[in-house]
């Protein structure tokens, strides 16, 4: 498997560009689903993810191209995609293709919406936590679908068609409001989901179901009135830009030094990480054209940060954030509450020289003088791009490991620091 070099002590200055949001773009690409029309997608960012999904999608007859030309199976060399699903040719989505990625599942609401029945193996994903999937059943069981779980795999049948109804999710779930959200668009009536969650990537998803002719309002806020339709259509949609990757470069900046312009960022997206890192030090600058970062030669300050739905500061940050915080002057306190296993970076930044104390869902991170690079190794996307984080500041050589999982939701991640003046490169596995 690749391996990704590092050799730190390098500041980052410049500007790069951020891509389209994988959590946007992979909800956006199942929503093809739900109509016989073709759906256009342009800023899809070229990910392992994105392209795992296509095998998925491609599985149940959906039609793929990428800017007007056939693609083969790995090939994501272009930014637009058409989806069309004139004919959906299997219901199934299989344990081998839904079982490296926890959207996959979520193909479960339009099928079931359109098709009326459903049968997809449990997911699998990153592995930061239990996550159960009793939110989803229990909404489409409130949408009329009769559910059951059997050798891995969820059996979901709506034979007289999906018929909206009150769903109120006991704790805020992304993916259960994108399925939800989804399956309503085409059901009988009207649909109101309470305790929805706010993340931008709902409302974008929204948009563009709005696009393609479902009556949706309030997505953005905690409860979502859906007016069930006949039918959707197709439509064109522009992925809004990833804020997950915004806050990472930016956390890069805070953590080298330097002055960097992350173009297309848009501040509204992560205003609640944004104002984290000013209290770090970091100079943040939300213009037209993105968002600049900078830090000159002052320290980093330790802040206290607890991860919580959108609008707070998101838990696929943390990683990232703790990283920072290795250098800050001072102790920080790191709450994770949203998924009970997301922890583990702690190990592999304690390689590099991290001070860090975990008790439970909290991490005491004590600020170090010096990281020192080593080989390291995480088993998640958002531990893995902290290691690089913590790997572009320490003295010597990082090697990160398990690439993979930084290509599940990374576009071009070496390309975009190297340009920033990082020393980076990825080594070819041989
Ligand atoms: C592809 C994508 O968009 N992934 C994001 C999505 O994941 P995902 O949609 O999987 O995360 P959820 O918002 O559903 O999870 C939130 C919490 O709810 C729990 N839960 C969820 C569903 C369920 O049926 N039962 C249940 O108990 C989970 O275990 C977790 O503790 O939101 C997470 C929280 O912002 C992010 O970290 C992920 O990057
Ligand atoms: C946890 C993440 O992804 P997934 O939900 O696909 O595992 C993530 O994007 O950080």
């Amino acid at each position: 498997m690749d391996k990704i070099r590092i050799v730190g002590g390098h500041q980052l200055n410049g500007s790069l560009p951020i891509s389209g949001a994988k959590n946007a773009a992979l909800p956006l690409m199942i929503a093809s689903l739900l109509t016989d029309e073709t759906l256009t997608l342009e800023n899809v960012p070229r990910l392992r993810d994105v392209a795992q999904l296509t095998h998925i999608l491609s599985n149940h007859g959906v039609d793929y191209s990428v800017n007007g030309k056939r693609v083969g199976e790995d090939a994501m060399t272009g930014q637009t995609v058409h989806l069309n699903a004139s004919t959906i040719v299997d219901t199934t989505a299989p344990y081998e293709l839904v079982s490296t990625m926890r959207a996959s599942f979520w193909v479960i609401g339009p099928l079931l919406a359109r098709m009326g029945q459903a049968r997809v193996s449990l997911p699998g994903g990153c592995a930061i936590g239990t996550r159960p999937v009793d939110f989803f059943i229990d909404g489409l069981r409130a949408l009329g679908a009769d559910i059951e779980i059997e050798g891995g795999y969820v059996n979901a049948r709506a034979d007289k068609g999906l018929i909206g109804n009150r769903v109120a999710f006991p704790k805020v779930s992304v993916g259960a409001t994108h399925v939800v959200m989804m399956a309503a668009a085409l059901a009988r009536g009207e649909t109101v989901i309470e305790n929805a969650a706010r993340e931008p990537e709902i409302a974008d998803l929204a948009e563009c179901l709005i696009g393609m002719g479902a009556k949706i309002e309030g997505a953005g806020t905690e409860t979502i009135h859906i007016q069930g339709v006949d039918r959707l259509t197709g439509h064109t949609h522009r992925v809004v830009p990833d804020r997950i990757e915004t806050g990472t470069y930016a956390m890069a900046v805070a953590m080298t030094g330097g002055d960097v312009m992350l173009e297309g960022a848009r501040a509204d997206l992560l205003e609640s990480a944004l104002e984290t890192l000013r209290g770090t030090g970091a100079e943040i600058t939300a213009t037209n054209s993105g968002i600049r970062v900078k830090r000159n030669g002052s320290g980093i300050a330790p802040v206290d940060v607890r991860t919580e739905p959108f609008p707070g500061f998101p838990t696929d940050l943390q990683a990232q954030f703790m990283a920072l915080m290795t250098r800050a002057k001072g102790t920080s306190r790191i709450t994770e509450t949203i998924f009970e296993n997301r922890f583990m970076h702690v190990q592999e930044l304690a390689r590099l020289g991290a001070d860090i104390h975990l008790d439970g869902q909290v991490a005491t991170v004590t600020g170090v003088e010096t990281l020192n690079g080593a080989p390291v190794m995480a088993t998640d996307l958002r531990a893995s791009v902290s290691l690089v984080i913590a790997g572009l500041a320490a003295q010597g050589e990082t090697t990160v490991n398990r690439v993979y999982h930084l290509d599940r939701g990374f576009e071009r991640l070496e390309e975009k620091l190297r340009r920033c003046g990082a020393e980076i490169e990825r080594i070819a596995a041989s």
